[in-house]
């Protein structure tokens, strides 16, 4: 293999990696205009890597943001919303496919089982409780699939967060 095929190569495996990514986000916009600025970011980022989104179906907030900038950027966008939330999390017109459940539970065992890796951007208790669960499951073996979360200003994997919790970081 010459130099420039190994190069399309590891940019095609790069490229394939995630197909359908699965966003958790506020369903509020929150206080810093940077969440709503990281949320159009990722939308922006997802559309250029011709990547699919899963998340929790919402119209609003920066849910509303992410599904409405990747559904206008022509991919696909899955929305996994329990029927009881619909009132609540869609105003005005649904984005994309809207699959509507009975529970949280099924709620999130649906969106784990359409995506390669979970992001999750700034947003409340329901946000943390979304990305724990991914993160216990995938410690349970449930899942062998990544997860990001923000850090500071970056997007950072579970496994760099871990260890700076933990110190290590500090001390290499
Ligand atoms: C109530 C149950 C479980 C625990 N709570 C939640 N589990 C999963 N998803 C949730 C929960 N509470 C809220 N959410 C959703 O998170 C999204 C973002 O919410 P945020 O608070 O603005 O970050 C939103 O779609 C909420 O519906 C029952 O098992």
């Amino acid at each position: 293999m010459d130099g420039e095929e190994a190069v399309t190569s590891s940019t095609k495996e790069k490229k394939g990696r995630f197909k359908r990514i699965c966003v958790f986000c506020g369903s509020r916009a929150g206080y810093k205009s940077a969440f709503s600025d990281a949320a159009l970011e990722l939308g922006k980022e997802l559309v250029e890597r011709k990547i699919d989104l899963v998340y929790g179906g919402g119209s609003i907030g920066l849910m509303g943001l992410v599904s409405r900038t990747v559904f206008d950027g022509g991919c696909h966008v899955l929305g996994v919303i329990p029927t009881a939330l619909l009132p609540h999390e869609i105003s005005g017109e649904t984005i994309g496919e809207v699959k509507t459940v009975a529970d949280m539970h099924q709620r999130k065992s649906e969106m784990e089982k359409h995506a390669d890796a979970f992001i999750a951007l700034p947003g409340g208790y329901g946000t943390m409780e979304e990305l724990l669960e991914m993160i216990t499951w995938s410690q349970l073996g449930i899942h062998d699939k990544p997860e990001y979360a923000p850090v500071h200003d970056k997007v950072a994997p579970r496994q760099s967060w871990e260890v700076d919790q933990s110190g290590e970081a500090l001390r290499s």
